[in-house]
């Protein structure tokens, strides 16, 4: 068999099986659920909160804090939603210049709160939880305000993910930062390596 005829026999056998192979993990069935359904859903895993602090708005910076100090600032659902909130209100910050992507407490973030991540750890969950990442970080990188990410302490997984979304990063001297990903045989499910 030569080249030619190889990779049609495979693209036959791929189109065949596309259909089941896109089935599998049931994602084909949750690509019709509103954005405003995902959020519902991931609110329901309470914990810690994501903040716009207005403190210095009127010089034109805007401040996010997460704050989920006793997780360290893991990001449970309701604060992947608390997130959005935030970007979908700099979004209207027409006099912004800059906003500043920090966090409460003795780090940065430990990553997705692995309790939510296993209590809704299903193909749906995963699915919800990635795009709305994924559409809210996009939405985050593509606002006209210079955006500067100050971490430190342990800033793992997710939360290095979300480090890397800003213009600029700023680290303290104390800070480990880690994709701790691939030893945990997960992809980067909030986009973090399109950085
Ligand atoms: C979904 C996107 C992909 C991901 O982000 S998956 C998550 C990747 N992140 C991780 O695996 C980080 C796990 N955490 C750690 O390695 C350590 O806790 C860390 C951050 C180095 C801090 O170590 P220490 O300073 O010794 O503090 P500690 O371990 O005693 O933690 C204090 C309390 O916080 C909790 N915690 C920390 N990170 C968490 C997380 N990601 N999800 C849920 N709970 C988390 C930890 O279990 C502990 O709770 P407790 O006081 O024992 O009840």
């Amino acid at each position: 068999m030569n080249r030619k005829t190889g990779f049609r026999f495979l693209i036959r056998i791929m189109e065949r099986w596309k259909n089941t192979a896109r089935s599998f993990g049931e994602v084909s069935n949750f690509r019709d659920t509103s954005i405003e359904e995902m959020e519902s859903a991931l609110a329901k895993y309470k914990g810690g909160e994501v903040m716009l602090s207005k403190e210095y708005w009127n010089e034109g910076i805007a401040v996010i804090y997460l704050n989920h100090p006793e997780k360290k600032n893991a990001m449970s659902g309701k604060m992947i939603v608390d997130l959005r909130k935030c970007v979908a209100e700099l979004e209207s910050f027409k006099d912004g210049k800059a906003v500043i992507l920090t966090s409460k407490g003795d780090n940065f973030c430990s990553g997705g709160d692995l309790d939510f991540v296993r209590a809704s750890g299903t193909p749906q969950g995963g699915f919800f939880m990635s795009t709305i990442m994924h559409n809210t970080l996009k939405r985050f990188r593509n606002l006209p305000l210079t955006s500067v990410s100050l971490v430190h302490g342990p800033t793992l997984g997710g939360g290095a993910e979300l480090s890397v979304y800003s213009d600029f990063l700023l680290a303290a001297d104390n800070v480990k930062l880690g994709f701790v990903h691939g030893k945990m045989g997960i992809m980067t499910p909030w986009g973090g390596t399109t950085r």
